[in-house]
């Protein structure tokens, strides 16, 4: 079943707005609710990070010496538009770029945070329910943090000297100034927008807790929703996406094919034809990787020059699809470093959860290749890319290697993960009701 919000919009990922004045413990507030739900994939998103950059003249250094000369506490003070895009990208799976907010310097720094999508996005800031259209996008409209104000003073002194590089005499000012009436002009009226009030903070543990249980009900109705969502977000399964590689389509390849999905094939020639498919396509992933020239002397003593590369290579497989081709990338490249991701469908709804990842005594390193046996609806594809990137692996370096394709995963993968190159031998019509591929080979990697 796919559920479906009354706007129309899949639900794709929650979304949860805590708003609250400074130093109420939003941010506090929603560490504990990542602790509490225990969900892979929860992102916080800080409003903080979207505050306008000050004009030349505000910024010159004569006007930086204190923070009490500017007002950091009006709406206006927020760039919603680049807000708002970035949330409604996380929300719908995609990859976005958040700039980094200096305090001490009041600006935004010249590089940016790549920031993925999750199950469960957490927008926090103090005016998270002003902006109509940012509200519009939460499911839980959400928690005010209402937080009594000297108990804020106290907070905001402290964590203003110890972290944001503050003087006592500038933070009394600015909040005098500017932090205490514009909370209650314009902050503390939010608390209308707010479907639940916290009062306390991160104190209120009773409070937490309802709100960590109730998402955790919502994602539990919605687990179907993930795989299905995927399966038919792809309107064109006519085009692929540029980052998909597909082997040349030779007689040779098909003829493989055609043994390994042919259901009289026995178990020795599936194994052997799965294994010179899966060289194939490892040996055409290994094309991609960047190669570095260099000179060796031949044994009549003359120069060759050629190109060197495997030594940065890591291999991932997907347990169990993916061991298979895991056989074939240490055939071909000697004493590659692996490591293994364990994907599991829950037994009832089919959902992919990640159970165990190892890594061998080396670190993960880019570029990476991805290898799992079949691309369906994507969802294990986009979990163990998930990973990969969780351990700063860069998305461009990582290769996914796969034998058989649907459009549909690989539309997934590519929307989600633009950089990730999709090798595969082949790509399939579509997937069955139950989001097999089909015709595709059956049980890739089953007993
Ligand atoms: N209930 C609490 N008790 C004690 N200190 C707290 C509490 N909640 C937050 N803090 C502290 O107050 C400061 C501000 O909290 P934070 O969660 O960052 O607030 P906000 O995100 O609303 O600005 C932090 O140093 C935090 O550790
Ligand atoms: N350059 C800046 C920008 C913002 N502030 C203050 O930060 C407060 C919001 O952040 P919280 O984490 O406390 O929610 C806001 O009240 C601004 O006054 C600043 O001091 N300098």
């Amino acid at each position: 079943m796919l559920v479906r919000r009354a706007d129309g919009q899949n639900c794709d990922c929650y979304v949860i707005g805590v708003a609250g004045g400074s130093a109420s413990g939003k941010t506090s507030v929603s560490r504990r609710i990542i602790q509490m739900l225990n969900v892979p994939w929860v992102i916080i998103v800080s409003m903080d990070s979207f505050y306008n950059a000050l004009t030349p003249e505000q910024s010159a250094p004569a006007n930086r010496a204190t923070s009490s000369m500017h007002n950091f506490d009006h709406p206006d003070a927020f760039d919603y538009e680049v807000m708002v895009e970035c949330v409604r990208k996380l929300r719908q799976g995609k990859s976005v770029e958040i700039p980094v907010y200096d305090f001490s310097t009041h600006s935004r720094l010249n590089k940016t945070q790549t920031v993925y999508g999750a199950n469960v996005i957490i927008v926090e800031g103090i005016f998270t329910l002003y902006d109509q259209k940012l509200m519009d996008l939460m499911d839980l409209k959400v928690i005010f943090v209402d937080t009594d104000a000297d108990v804020r003073l106290a907070r905001r002194m402290k964590r203003d000297i110890c972290e944001r590089s503050r003087e006592l005499r500038g933070v009394i000012e600015q909040y005098e100034r500017f932090v205490k009436p514009m909370y209650d002009q314009y902050v503390h009226p939010t608390i209308h927008n707010a479907d639940v009030i916290i009062p306390r903070g991160l104190d209120n543990h009773i409070a937490i807790d309802l709100i960590a249980k109730h998402v955790q009900r919502q994602l539990k109705e919605r687990r179907f929703a993930f795989r299905w969502t995927l399966a038919r977000g792809c309107s064109d399964l006519n085009s692929l996406p540029d980052s998909v590689i597909i082997l040349k389509q030779t007689s040779q390849l098909k003829a493989i094919h055609t043994i390994i999905r042919d259901c009289e094939t026995d178990r020795d020639d599936f194994i052997f034809y799965s294994e010179r498919l899966a060289n194939l396509v490892v040996e055409h992933g290994l094309s991609l990787l960047p190669f570095e020239s260099t000179t060796v002397t031949t044994p009549v003593n003359q120069l060759f020059h050629g190109k060197q590369g495997y030594h940065k290579l890591c291999g991932v497989s997907i347990i169990r699809a993916g061991l298979p081709m895991e056989v074939s990338l240490r055939k071909v490249v000697k004493d590659v470093p692996l490591g293994r991701m364990l994907i599991q469908s829950d037994s009832k709804t089919g959902e992919p959860q990640v159970h165990a990842q190892c890594g061998d005594e080396r670190p993960w390193q880019a570029p990476t290749s991805d290898i799992d046996a079949t691309i369906a609806t994507g969802a294990a594809g986009i979990m163990a890319i998930r990973v990969l990137l969780d351990h700063d692996v860069p998305e461009d370096r990582i290769i996914f290697l796969s034998l058989l394709s649907a459009p549909q995963g690989l539309h997934s993968i590519a929307k989600a993960f633009p950089k990730v190159r999709i090798v595969t031998s082949m790509v399939d019509p579509g997937l069955s009701d139950n989001l097999y591929i089909e015709p595709g080979m059956g049980n890739f990697g089953g007993e």
